[in-house]
């Protein structure tokens, strides 16, 4: 066997490793023996003191922490209280191992939000067996999360997540006075298509524009959303009018090239799209409803003169 194949089969183990866990604490002894009891099944990271924890589950994003209750900067409470309160790790599931077996510490640390707690020392199939449930419950919670905050005909965001992401955009970007733009789009003449072509034509149709809309949003901070039956949006935090415009312009030819033909559109012999273009630079009084009514208008504008085009302006507040 040469190196290639020996790094692809490590490659394929790595793959079928089923999550990322965390363990912390203060006691190399613990730290070694956990690592090896999981590292075979899961992607183990470690960490021996509060700072390093929550340094590492931010960074490693893990799908469970194992926590011990005492280590030297910080008590295991501390450590959990602190990671619910971080949003990116707060549903994330923390089980205490700990020698600490009286009742009292292990009603404190479910109460502070773990799902579990184990006492030391550790019996390794009982440990395992209480983690595969643990893991089990936070993939059926995240499969169930994506499934509301996802379109189902295309793969997009939906209307739901849209509306929240543009809340906390405001709110983030009001804080650091940073510009915000959105893009609202609309499937000209959509219903002749449907008329000429049916249904399912339509929605294959629809999940092209989709694909070429998500493949332009370039930063992990832009979201792409179907928010009506053929009306798409974008967010694009901290981007200025002229980028946005230059986002738009880029779809615009995108869904050009794609050539869906169209032989009812008045405006081409294929498929296009209009365009309202909005930034404004956020601050706290600015309310969703009124940012996306003035991108409508500007979407409202593009159709009124002519489709295919688009029509741009800053938010007034
Ligand atoms: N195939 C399909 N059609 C949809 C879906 N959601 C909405 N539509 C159709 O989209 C069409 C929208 O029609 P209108 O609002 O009249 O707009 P339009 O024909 O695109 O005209 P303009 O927007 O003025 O260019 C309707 O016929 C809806 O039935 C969907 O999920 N799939």
């Amino acid at each position: 066997m040469n190196n290639s194949q020996v790094e692809s089969m490590t490659d394929a183990a790595a793959e079928l490793k089923k999550g990322t866990i965390l363990v912390v604490d203060d006691e190399e002894i613990y730290l070694q023996l956990l690592s090896a009891m999981l590292g075979d099944d899961y992607h183990v990271y470690i960490a021996d003191n509060g700072r390093a924890a929550i340094e590492t589950a931010l960074a490693c994003k893990p799908d469970l922490i194992l926590l011990d209750m005492v280590l030297p900067d910080m008590d295991g409470i501390h450590i959990c209280t602190e990671l619910k309160n971080i949003p990116e790790l707060a549903e994330t599931p923390v089980i205490f191992v700990t020698s600490m077996v009286d009742a009292r510490s292990e009603v404190s640390g479910l109460q502070t939000g773990a799902v579990d707690y184990v006492s030391k020392p550790i019996k390794k199939d009982v440990l395992k067996a209480r983690i595969e449930v643990q893991l089990a419950l936070k993939h059926n919670r995240d499969r169930l999360l994506r499934m509301a905050s996802t379109d189902g005909l295309t793969g997009l965001s939906n209307r739901v997540s849209f509306d929240d992401k543009l809340d906390k955009e405001i709110m983030r970007l009001s804080r650091v006075h940073l510009p915000l733009s959105l893009i609202t789009m609309d499937v000209d003449y959509f219903k002749q298509f449907n008329d000429t072509y049916g249904h399912v034509a339509g929605d294959d149709c629809l999940r092209l524009v989709s694909a070429a809309v998500s493949a332009n949003m370039n930063r992990l901070s832009d979201l792409a959303a179907r928010i009506g039956g053929e009306e798409f949006a974008c967010i694009l935090p901290q981007v200025a009018l002229s980028g946005a415009v230059a986002v738009a312009e880029r779809i615009r030819q995108e869904i050009h090239r794609l050539r869906i033909p169209h032989e009812k559109s008045q405006v081409a012999p294929f498929v296009t799209l209009s365009f309202g273009v909005l930034s404004l630079t956020c601050n706290f009084n600015c309310q969703r409803q009124a940012i996306l009514e003035q991108a409508d208008e500007q979407l409202y504008k593009s159709k009124r003169e002519g489709r295919d085009r688009i029509s741009s302006a800053l938010f007034i507040g």
